[in-house]
């Protein structure tokens, strides 16, 4: 496969991803690109995924604005307990046992609306989003950041949309039907979630446990990636290596075959199975995207079907997608409590 001809770059390899085209008809051929990416390392490129590259272009330019603001303006809308909003630097730590701070980012979640008086409101991670341009006085945000709501609306739909076109050719990959995971109980009502993300231009030093994203997978059941053109994803394909060898994931630009145009394809990985990545600062500052689609609250996650046998049992017992979540955001996210000690 692709993956096999890693050329070297910088001393350090650089991966080359499968790429599934989803405008393609050849579905037996997307659905064996896929399968073999998940058998080398679970990460591969989408193209031809049907979001407009003017679109693609307006979330990163609209990011870019908002993490230009002051800090005091960005923390008016810290991360809530629904997991909305902002985050500012070392809120997260992906790999506590090799980060002396936490990762070097800052980042803004949105997920689904869900209004203040629908009953889905109770649940984690559903409520309303925070908006630049709502609840905030003292800035004049809606002049500042304009059309930025609805651009994030929009890529969040779209991407939801891509997201489950993509869990289509999973399903068959995995010898299931191509609607398995649209099923009521598992994507009905699912948790997407929007994250964008900013690594200021810092040069990471591994050896001094400073990253811009610590080594993790990720939470969920996929993840849609959109990155500027400035490198920094690894993955480490197997984790158990002494030493782990990293590989970098290339930004890619695909060329639509009825389009002149360059469009940003999505690099893909498969959330909670997937490789081991971070990401390395090299000094340029950086943008990316990320997409994370989780399954309903009471989804049961668990060991499909196609993937057990009686030589080959379930590795992990089921476990709800909400228990499962709730786990992961707390080990990795701080608590807001330090903010509040902090006054803000
Ligand atoms: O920014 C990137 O390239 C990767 C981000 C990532 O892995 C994550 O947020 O889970
Ligand atoms: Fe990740």
């Amino acid at each position: 496969m692709d993956g096999a001809n890693a050329v070297e770059a910088a001393g350090v390899s650089t991966s080359a991803l499968n790429r599934i085209d989803l405008s393609s008809s050849d579905i037996r051929q997307s659905v064996s690109l896929l399968k073999q990416a998940c058998l080398d390392s679970g990460f591969f490129y989408v193209i031809n995924h049907g979001i407009g590259q003017d679109l693609m272009e307006e979330v990163f330019a609209q990011s870019r604005r908002f993490f230009g603001l002051p800090l005091s303006e960005k923390m008016k809308l810290l991360r809530n307990e629904k997991h909305r909003g902002y985050t500012p630097l070392f809120d997260e730590v992906l790999d506590a046992a090799n980060q002396i701070q936490g990762d070097y980012k800052e980042g803004y979640y949105i997920g689904t609306e869900v209004p203040e008086d629908d009953p889905d409101v109770q649940k984690p991670h559903f409520g309303p989003n925070l908006w630049p341009s709502e609840g905030n006085q003292l800035l004049n945000m809606i002049s500042i950041l304009p059309r930025w709501r609805q651009t994030m609306e929009i890529f969040h739909s779209q991407a939801l949309n891509v997201a489950k076109v993509v869990a289509r050719i999973i399903a068959l990959a995995l010898d299931l039907e191509a609607d398995f995971f649209d099923k009521p109980e598992i994507l009905g009502k699912p948790i997407p979630i929007l994250r964008l993300l900013h690594y200021e231009g810092l040069i990471s030093d591994p050896s001094k446990g400073i990253y811009g994203a610590g080594a993790h997978s990720d939470f969920g059941f996929l993840t849609l990636l959109a990155t500027d053109d400035v490198p920094g994803l690894q993955i480490c394909k197997n984790k158990d290596a002494k030493p782990q060898a990293w590989e970098y994931v290339q930004p890619l630009k695909g060329k639509s075959p009825t389009e002149l145009e360059r469009k940003i394809a999505f690099i893909v990985n498969l959330g909670d199975m997937s490789t081991l990545h971070r990401v390395i600062g090299n000094g340029q500052e950086r943008y990316s995207i990320a997409f994370f689609l989780e399954p309903n609250h009471e989804c049961l996650v668990e060991c499909l079907p196609t993937c057990m046998s009686e030589e080959n049992p379930p590795r992990f017992p089921p476990i709800l997608c909400q228990t499962y979540l709730a786990q992961r955001y707390g080990d990795t996210h701080a608590d807001l409590d330090v903010y509040r000690k902090e006054g803000v």
